[in-house]
């Protein structure tokens, strides 16, 4: 072999391990890029996976164990794999544990919580409500899904899956959950003032005064205003009361219940309605079609109730509607207990949005942001009409301090006149 030969096979052998080396170079890259992006979904998966307090005492993850270990099952397991519905719904409820970003409560903790159930709030169409005080301190409301519910476990998946996304200062906010033991729990903010139907209906209760109402409307239009415009996608509440609206220490109101499938309402025959009765769209019990002008008619309803402390079930709606005949109707059906403590106008005004908003037709309801900027313009009116009169106020008593002063300073100087 000559010399040329030589260095021509010298370079193709070098040319040849050059492309060897970079090949191996390409896959490795392949293969730990292809790895690492497998730890980090193993690492997400775990991020979002809820942890359960036990007794208050640190946390377990026998949730995420449980999570692989149905996920593994589900891989092998024949029987799962060929009944989609079994393995679809275990793999749901997992889904909504670990995605709805709540706290996960054991029943030993709510056991101890509610000090084995001993104080009762109240009973639902879920099952009762209790007081419970978490280890942490926080005072809260248990409501214990009836085990004999139908739809419990459905309800219940709803409500945790969407409230872990809905936040907003005028709805009675989910702090926890407990699936534990065949229970289906639901843990929420306490209110210390309980619900609105409450206050107005129990003579035991004080009565609520003008300015407490108008606020309490207007929270309670702030709250659906966040549902039905802020959350994404928006939500239809279905069953606007006047228990399902709760007030804090502050008499604040929030909207509660929201996100909860009801069951169908029982009227002797099989209606298919959900929602309660008194508080239901004509429009909806026609059409069985369910909107957003529906929530506004409830709404309606519960503006009267504020006005009037006539419950629906006690024929509100046809005072309602003989008030609507003259401008100042609504003077004939305002609670007892205001007459004389409120502004006239301001009730007119009000019960004027409620008249909108139980219009027949629903396109001619307003908005709920349409509604909550009527209810603002009454409150704004009487902070200028205040203002107004505070500033009157102090120009009187600036002149007569004046008139005072000029007294003073003539009787000075008649004196000193007398003195010479
Ligand atoms: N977060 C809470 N704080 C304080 N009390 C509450 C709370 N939630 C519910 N309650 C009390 O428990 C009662 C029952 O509430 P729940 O929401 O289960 O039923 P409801 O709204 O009255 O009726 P339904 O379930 O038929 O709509 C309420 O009227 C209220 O007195």
């Amino acid at each position: 072999m000559n010399q040329p030969d030589l260095i021509i096979i010298g370079v193709s052998v070098g040319l040849a391990l050059g492309i060897l080396i970079a090949l191996l170079v390409f896959f490795s890259v392949r293969w730990y890029k292809k790895h690492a992006h497998l730890r980090r979904c193993a690492n997400e998966r775990s991020l979002t996976t809820l942890p359960i307090r036990m007794n208050g005492l640190g946390t377990s993850t026998d949730f995420s164990a449980s999570l692989s270990t149905s996920i593994a099952n589900g891989a092998s397991d024949n029987h799962r794999k060929n009944s989609p519905f079994n393995w679809r719904s275990h793999q749901n409820k997992e889904w909504l544990a670990s995605a709805s970003g709540i706290p996960r409560y054991s029943y030993k903790d709510i056991q101890k919580a509610t000090q084995i159930f001993t104080t009762v709030l109240g009973q639902g169409s879920f099952g009762p409500v209790y007081k419970a005080a978490m280890a942490a301190g926080e005072i809260v409301a248990v409501k214990v899904l009836a085990s004999d519910s139908k739809q419990g476990e459905k309800e219940f998946q709803t409500e945790v899956s969407l409230l872990g996304r809905l936040h907003h200062r005028n709805l009675v906010n989910l702090v926890g959950y407990c699936i534990d033991k065949g229970q289906h729990m639901l843990i929420y903010e306490f209110m210390s003032n309980g619900s609105l139907a409450n206050l107005l209906y129990n003579e035991k209760e004080r009565v609520l005064n003008w300015e407490e109402r108008l606020q309490i409307a207007l929270d309670i239009s702030h709250g659906i205003e966040y549902l039905h415009e802020g959350a994404v996608p928006p939500v239809i509440h279905r069953d606007l009361k006047s228990a399902n609206i709760l007030l804090d220490r502050t008499m604040r109101a929030k909207v509660a219940d929201f996100g909860l499938s009801k069951e169908e309402v029982f009227d002797g025959r099989n209606s298919g309605l959900k929602g309660t009765y008194g508080y239901i769209d004509p429009t909806y019990i026609s059409t069985n079609q369910f909107t957003m002008k529906s929530d506004i008619y409830s709404f309606g309803v519960i503006i009267f109730e504020l006005i009037t402390a006539i419950h629906p079930h006690q024929n509100l709606m046809e005072y309602v509607n003989l008030a609507s005949m003259s401008a100042d109707g609504v003077d004939e059906i305002l609670d007892k207990r205001l007459v004389g403590e409120c502004n006239p106008d301001e009730v007119r005004q009000l019960a004027n949005i409620g008249h909108r908003c139980l219009h027949k037709l629903p396109r001619k309801r307003p908005s709920i942001g349409e509604v909550s900027q009527a209810i603002l313009k009454i409150k704004q009116r009487r902070l200028i009409k205040n203002d107004e009169a505070s500033f009157a106020r102090s120009d009187i008593s600036r002149a007569v301090s004046l008139i005072e002063d000029q007294q003073v300073e003539l009787s000075n100087m008649a004196s000193m006149k007398e003195r010479e």
